[in-house]
């Protein structure tokens, strides 16, 4: 069941905020490319994609050790500001990663099993030591710090602490992923061009789909041997780390270039 909502939730509301890359791609691109920049474009995310797999493949516990760390810095981007940048990104990006490691030691330990084998089960006994012991400080001074000044983004990170705490570990992902995360992404696209969410959805369809249908692939590859409910948990995070390899590097990029022209 849990396993089934964390499928729905993160290919049909969260993939269309992925399926929005080519518009920073071809903002990035077209300047050195012109019109050909598609072809820079698909070369570049299938191989930043295919790069992740394949490092995933062959040292797993690897692989899932820079996907936690790149979502930590991807989650922590989002909504952050102010002078204690480094503490807040640092506090917010950890709380769909570490909350859970914490709360829910025995479900983590099995996922990461499933991720990564037996050494997986080691890296969530680093979220849960030193990570943890870094990430707990810095989560009491953000929310202390930001309570009075910026109240909602302090509610916020404290009901997706609360969450992350009270559900199991894929079900708090589920919420934070579709309810926050990619949401958000799609009303910031949206604010930035000022078109209605069924534009951005009618653009976000052709990737999206594109990204559901590697993701089938991937499942069919992986349930050789394992369990449905293995595979799919073990496609649905591959997939995603596969897929926020370029997804955070084009994002970032673009943010930058357009950071760039608003300050010449
Ligand atoms: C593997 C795994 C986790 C981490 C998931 C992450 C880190 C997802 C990142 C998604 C991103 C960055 C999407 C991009 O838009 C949890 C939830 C801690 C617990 C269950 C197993």
């Amino acid at each position: 069941m849990q396993v089934a909502v964390l499928v729905a939730g993160v290919v049909l509301v969260g993939t269309p905020h992925g399926g929005l890359d080519h518009r920073a791609g071809r903002e990035v691109l077209t300047p050195s490319f012109g019109a050909a920049w598609p072809l820079p474009f698909a070369g570049a995310y299938i191989g930043a994609a295919a790069a992740m797999v394949a490092l995933w493949c062959a040292l797993p516990v690897v692989g899932l050790a820079l996907f936690l760390a790149l979502s930590w810095a991807h989650f922590g981007e989002a909504n952050s500001h102010g002078a204690w940048l480094v503490v807040e990104r640092f506090a917010r990006g950890g709380i769909p990663i570490v909350a859970p490691a914490l709360a829910h030691p025995g479900d983590i330990d099995m996922i990461f099993g499933w991720m990564a084998g037996t050494d997986g089960a080691a890296l969530a006994t680093i979220l849960r030591g030193p990570a943890a012991w870094a990430w707990v400080p810095a989560l009491v001074a953000y929310l202390t710090r930001t309570a009075l000044t910026r109240a909602s983004a302090s509610l916020e990170s404290a009901a997706l602490t609360a969450v992350a705490v009270a559900l199991s570990p894929l079900l708090s992902f589920t919420l934070f992923f579709c309810l926050v995360h990619a949401p958000r992404a799609m009303i910031e696209a949206g604010r930035e061009t000022g078109e209605s969410p069924l534009h951005l959805l009618r653009n976000a369809a052709p990737l999206s789909f594109a990204a559901a249908a590697m993701a089938a692939a991937g499942y069919t590859l992986l349930v050789d041997g394992a369990t449905p409910e293995v595979a799919a948990v073990r496609t649905v995070f591959i997939w995603l780390a596969a897929l926020t390899v370029p997804h955070m590097l084009l994002t970032s990029i673009a943010a930058r270039a357009r950071q760039g022209r608003r300050r010449p």
